[in-house]
């Protein structure tokens, strides 16, 4: 047979595939989302993400100096809060010397090279379980900007080096770089939540940290998944209000908004592998359906072939881990 290209030519050997391989994940690219709760000595595994533990800091630390042993270089950091000190206002998330504040400020003095990321939004501190301050049942945007700036301010002032708002109200990118610049915290980046869909896959983090909305869902803010031309305009939003990373979250459905806000935008892109996504891998690899280690390097892969710089993403340490054994 004369057949004058032969695609599998290039398909050969492991050699050739490295060769003309077009993307690769590398840990640079990777943020570990982790949960710090109250306590001493607290290691609890969340039920519905086998693998994800919460840590009180003392923990923390230590996994944080693992991770970092593996070549992981970020982290996002989330609080999970007992009900007690949840209120309207969430208030907890700027009180001086809250656990949150401190575990920001611990991990910056114990590891200053790491990026330390911190989540704004009201939800984890919010008695109501919204993003945003709730009054006779609707969620309230221009005033809840107030209440998360106290937020990232006092996060930056711990040593936050990038503030990641997850609220999706409108306007917040630009007011929190107003209230970061103007109480001094010029160097402190922000990596928008721009395009957040409301996604049926937050559960299991809503488990995780006991912040599931105590009434209705998030439609009024996230974004309907069936939307696309609205993540532009978000995208051009935060990028005109000081943005300096573009996120976009899930990710593993939203493959195509990832590629869009990355053939626009000279951005960094980043993409949230989401806590459902983690979940479901990890699920049908419990169950032997799958093999877990391939569909994790698979979904990483495809999430950075479709325009994603940097993947946060639950499955870093495994990630990290399966590479040092290479
Ligand atoms: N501000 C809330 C927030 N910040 C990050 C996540 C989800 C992360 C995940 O599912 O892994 C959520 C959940 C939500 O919007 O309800
Ligand atoms: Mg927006």
């Amino acid at each position: 047979m004369h057949i004058l290209r032969r695609p599998r030519r290039l398909r050969t050997s492991a050699a050739v595939r490295a060769l003309v391989e077009e993307t690769s994940v590398s840990v640079n690219d990777l943020i570990l989302p982790v949960f710090v709760v109250e306590g001493q000595n607290v290691k609890r595994e969340v039920a519905s993400m086998p693998g994800v533990y919460r840590h009180s800091l003392d923990n923390l630390l230590d996994e944080i100096g693992q991770c970092q042993d593996l070549g992981i270089k970020a982290f996002d950091l989330f609080p999970g809060l007992d009900e007690s000190k949840k209120d309207k206002y969430a208030s907890e998330s700027w009180r001086e010397g809250s656990m949150y504040l401190e575990a920001i400020h611990a991990v910056k003095s114990k590891y200053p090279d790491v990026v330390v990321m911190t989540d704004v939004a009201m939800d984890p501190y919010s008695s109501d379980g919204h993003d945003g301050y709730v009054e006779n049942g609707e969620i309230l945007n221009d005033e809840t900007l107030e209440y998360l700036g106290k937020m990232g301010v006092a996060q930056a002032q711990a040593g936050a080096d990038i503030l990641g708002p997850s609220d999706m109200m409108d306007g917040r990118v630009g007011y929190l770089r107003e209230k970061l610049d103007d109480a001094g915290f010029s160097k402190v980046a922000i990596m928008s939540y721009t395009a957040k869909y409301a996604s049926a896959l937050y559960s299991p983090f809503r488990d995780a940290l006991e912040s599931a909305p105590k009434f209705g869902d998030k439609k009024t803010y996230q974004m309907n998944p069936a939307n696309i031309k609205e993540a532009l305009i978000e995208a051009e939003l935060d990028y005109a209000e000081g943005a300096d990373y573009l996120m976009v979250k899930p990710a593993m459905l939203y493959l195509d908004i990832i590629k869009m806000l990355n053939d626009n935008f000279a951005l960094p892109i980043a993409a949230y592998n989401i806590s459902g996504e983690y979940s479901m891998i990890k699920a049908a690899a419990q169950k032997g359906w799958i093999d877990g280690d391939r569909v994790m390097l698979e979904t990483l892969t495809s999430i950075k072939r479709a325009g994603a710089k940097i993947i946060l993403t639950y499955f870093a340490k495994e990630f990290a881990q399966i590479q040092q054994q290479r």
